[in-house]
């Protein structure tokens, strides 16, 4: 932080470069094993170059919008960086505490939104079923796991999207790729397949709006705790996660009469607030320098787009544009990891992206299937453990699952929950913790994935097939989702307190 802080003044007052170590000697005392030789962080890291927040510039920046008028980036940009910040840094500093204490297994982390949001579905509707869904969920992984659940919606700026081909051949006619709508729309027209540089500002107008309604619910009484048994969406009443929802509702109601009988004031901040945090992929990157602002309380440079910023699977090489951006945001942060990282080079992404080793800071989302998962996260974790660094593991399980059939991208249900029963067994094999999921969800009604409860078919997906791009676990199978993490975190708390009885017991 404090050489980070002293490469924020030297951008300022345009002085030389500062050596940065990569990782501090506490750091690397931590969580050392001591019989295992340590992996080293490669020499030409040590020492990292100065950063500003148009460093990135300088690397290669993959999956970039191919504009044809930079001029009107530049001036869309101008007037972006003109704007207020859509988060305040100070908020930043509570959720890396919260994330740092998902690391150690005393929180747990939600992620969860849509995989693009779209001009053409922004909604107070929309934004409230997703919101009142995610509120659902962590009352579900709160009642499992016995421990505060890290909110953090895919929302309010998760616009852009990398795509595997830079373009898309229908009937042989091949236009650019659809990538996002902050960069260009998804009909199949050369019009619309244009990058337009004015959709950044409308993405900053979307962003402030949706925050700005997000606040209200956190902050303005929706989110009351006694509230909890009207979060249920309409059209999940009759379901069987509905019904399961309403048991825990109903044993919530019961447990805060009882408090109050017992003289518990019910105008305390928790009764009547949530903390909630916004995230999307850092992509975009004239976007991102756009929002990067100074934090006037302690002289740092905050990513100012979101709460919390991650570099995906394919923009994350150690010497390249999005690792350079990210390296110098105080935000906290997180990397997308598949089956094809390398141990070595896990420790070195990290040392680069966290050379302070600061708990909280730097989240690790695996995604890579359930087989590949059993078969290579093991390696990663110890990799990360024999390095000293401190990471906070989550898992999404939707990347790593992504099929086509009948032509629509879907994933299977069954998979989603094979991929998070597999991190959870590796993480008690290991004696490691799993701090949390990263979902592709909606709580709306659609028909994106196969299977659940509900048993969605293959023959279904086209009756509500919504998404622009990659396909969602719709309010039912989330519940069902959150219901399965929840007991996982469940037994994991029950053999935790058993083996802390049978130590006690021990050495009585
Ligand atoms: O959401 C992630 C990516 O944008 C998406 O999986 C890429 O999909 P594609 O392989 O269809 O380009
Ligand atoms: C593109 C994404 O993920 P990944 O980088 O893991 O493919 C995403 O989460 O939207």
């Amino acid at each position: 932080m404090k050489l980070q802080m002293q490469h924020a003044q030297g951008i300022r007052a345009k002085t030389a470069t500062r050596s940065m170590p990569v990782l501090s000697r506490r750091a690397l005392s931590v969580k050392a094993i001591a019989s295992e030789p340590r992996i080293e962080v490669p020499s030409s890291l040590k020492g990292a170059s100065a950063w500003s927040p148009v460093t990135w510039r300088s690397k290669p920046a993959l999956q970039q919008p191919d504009y044809q008028n930079r001029d009107e980036v530049v001036k869309a940009c101008e007037e972006i960086a003109r704007m207020p910040p859509l988060i305040f840094a100070g908020e930043c500093r509570t959720l890396q505490q919260r994330l740092a204490k998902a690391s150690t297994g005393d929180a747990f982390v939600l992620f969860g939104g849509d995989c693009a949001e779209a001009f053409s579905q922004f909604s107070a509707n929309r934004i409230r079923d997703l919101y009142r869904l995610l509120l659902q969920m962590s009352i579900v992984l709160a009642f499992g796991g016995g421990v505060p659940i890290v909110k953090l919606g895919r929302i309010a700026g998760q616009f852009a999207k990398p795509r595997s081909a830079p373009t898309e051949t229908i009937n042989g006619v091949t236009l650019p790729a659809y990538r996002g709508d902050i960069i260009n729309g998804p009909e199949f027209t050369e019009e619309t397949r244009r990058c337009d540089p004015w959709r950044l500002v409308r993405a900053y107008n979307q962003s402030a709006a949706t925050l700005n309604l997000l606040r209200g619910f956190s902050y303005g009484g929706y989110a009351g705790l006694s509230r909890v048994s009207q979060w249920n969406l309409e059209f999940m009443k009759n379901t069987q996660e509905g019904h399961a929802y309403m048991d825990i509702a109903k044993r919530v109601d019961e447990a805060i009469q009882f408090m109050i009988a017992c003289g518990m004031d019910t105008n305390m901040p928790f009764m009547r607030e949530t903390e909630f945090y916004t995230c999307h992929e850092c992509l975009l990157l004239d976007y991102e320098e756009a929002l990067t602002r100074l934090d006037s309380t302690t002289d740092l440079w905050y990513g100012c787009s979101a709460h919390f910023l991650w570099c995906g699977e394919r923009t994350r090489q150690l010497d390249h544009a999005h690792v350079e951006y990210l390296r110098g945001v105080n935000n906290p942060i997180g990397v997308k990891v598949s089956d094809k990282m390398d141990p070595n080079d896990i420790v070195s992404l990290i040392a680069s992206l966290n050379p302070h080793n600061t708990p909280g800071r730097l989240s690790i989302i695996v995604r890579m299937g359930a087989k590949k998962l059993r078969e290579k996260f093991p390696a990663l974790i110890e990799a990360v453990q024999r390095s000293g660094q401190t990471v906070t593991w989550v898992c999404d399980p939707m990347h790593g699952n992504t099929e086509t059939v009948s032509g629509y991208k879907t994933r299977r249900y069954d998979n989603v929950r094979a991929e998070i029963e597999a991190f959870f067994d590796v993480h008690d094999k290991m004696g490691t913790v799993p701090g949390g999921v990263h979902l592709e969800m909606t709580g709306d009604n659609v028909t994106e994935c196969i299977g659940g409860g509900a048993s969605i078919s293959e023959d279904d997906l086209n009756s509500r097939y919504h998404t622009h791009c990659d396909p969602r676990l719709n309010a039912e199978q989330s519940l069902e989702i959150a219901f399965y993490v929840a007991q996982r975190l469940r037994q994991r708390r029950e053999a935790m307190a058993a083996k802390v009885a049978a130590e006690a017991a021990a050495s009585a």
